[in-house]
């Protein structure tokens, strides 16, 4: 029987295909996982009053299920954040200013330009 698929089953779409692959990249460059999910206040004391747009790999996950992002450069702009909220918070010689400078590195290669118009051609 070709039931109708419940919406709690749609099926991702080529965008979300292609935002999930880029975010699976990127979590491959931070392998201590300091990125995986919120930082919390217990974390970080003052976190969130000195934080204005905290951003974790969790999140642009559930942006992604929910559709939130509408191109593939909106993405890069959470990476960026989320990478830029650990060096604004963590004083430069700490390891985690350092993962973040370093996963800010290798992300903006994952997402540079060039990789994300082939990656668009491919979606069209
Ligand atoms: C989720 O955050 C963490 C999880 C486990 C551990 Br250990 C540290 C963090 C963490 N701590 C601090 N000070 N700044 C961050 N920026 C991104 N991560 C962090």
């Amino acid at each position: 029987y070709n039931l109708k698929l419940s919406l709690s089953e749609k099926e991702p779409s080529p965008l979300q295909e292609a935002l999930s692959q880029l975010i699976r990249q990127l979590q491959r460059k931070d392998p201590s996982a300091f990125f995986s999910f919120p930082v919390t206040d217990l974390i970080a004391p003052g976190y969130s009053t000195i934080i204005k747009r905290p951003m974790d790999f969790s999140a642009m996950k559930e942006k992604v299920k929910k559709e939130y992002y509408q191109s593939l450069e909106e993405l890069k702009v959470d990476f960026r954040i989320m990478c830029e909220n650990a060096m604004i918070y963590n004083k430069p010689e700490t390891i985690y200013h350092k993962a973040a400078r370093k996963l800010l590195h290798s992300g903006m290669k994952i997402l540079s330009p060039e990789r994300l118009e082939s990656l668009k051609q491919s979606i069209e």
